[in-house]
């Protein structure tokens, strides 16, 4: 198992509204590609903050790969991409991955070979163009290739393909069935684009209001509905008529 979380709660103490966190059995098993959706609002990048430690949870317990998740050790072959990251403007590409990568828990043997490897796999000819040059994608690309430039074992992306055309997308995509397939990574994943959880995921959670509603695997999903958006709209579409 890599992620198991427990009777979580959090309330932010600074909000006015009343948003409250409340999860009570979680689990992520290894080689895993899940993802939890919800509408905007529903808790999402929370609970991800909350796994992570970055929010401090108000009761419950966590274990990361077999650790408690307050255990600096269970983070150590762990990336994590947020929603809204900053890159240092005047830093090439290829300068914010040096640079971060000093930063990282495990940092990859041959860095600059990793670097280039991963330019390939995800079709990048920029290394050395300066970050505030960059378009949307080509940042959020940026911020990917970083994420995957150690080899971890558990992956957790807020919204990863942000941004991203088709084409990137399906190779960025591809790359992770590669690591999955070489080295049985574990991916936790909140996006919006349904049709992409389609393509990928083997396991999803919805969650509205703070709380997991809805669990099931893809072939159980997909025994009821045909497509993840079917199964997505038939727990969250308002079904009140519309009058004028
Ligand atoms: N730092 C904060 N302080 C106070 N309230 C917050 C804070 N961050 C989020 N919230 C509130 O917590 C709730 C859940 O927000 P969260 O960002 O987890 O939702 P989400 O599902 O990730 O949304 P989206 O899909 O729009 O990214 C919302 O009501 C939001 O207003």
């Amino acid at each position: 198992m890599i992620l198991k979380a427990e009777n979580i709660t959090k309330a932010y103490k600074s909000s006015a509204d009343a948003f409250r966190l409340k999860i009570d059995d979680f689990v992520i098993e290894e080689g895993s590609f899940t993802a939890i959706l919800g509408p905007n609002g529903s808790g999402k990048s929370t609970f991800l903050k909350v796994i992570l430690d970055l929010l401090f949870a108000d009761t419950g317990h966590i274990t990361l790969m077999g650790k408690s998740h307050k255990n600096k050790e269970s983070r150590v072959k762990l990336s994590y991409l947020p929603e809204n990251f900053s890159l240092p403007k005047n830093f090439t590409v290829r300068e914010v991955l040096q640079s971060f990568a000093g930063l990282k828990k495990s940092p990859p043997e041959n860095l600059d070979l990793r670097i280039e490897e991963l330019a390939d796999a995800f079709d990048v000819n920029y290394l050395d163009k300066k970050v505030k040059g960059l378009s949307k994608g080509m940042t959020q690309i940026t911020a990917l290739m970083n994420t995957f430039l150690s080899d971890d074992q558990f992956y957790i992306l807020d919204e990863p393909f942000n941004g991203l055309d088709a084409v990137k997308k399906k190779g960025i995509m591809d790359y992770i069935f590669h690591l999955q397939d070489k080295r049985n990574i574990s991916i936790l994943i909140t996006t919006h684009i349904l049709s992409d959880i389609d393509k990928t995921c083997d396991h999803l959670h919805l969650i509205k209001d703070g709380q997991i509603i809805e669990e099931a695997s893809k072939s159980e999903l997909q025994d009821q509905f045909d497509t993840v958006e079917s199964f997505y709209l038939h727990h969250f579409e308002n079904k009140e008529p519309i009058t004028s």
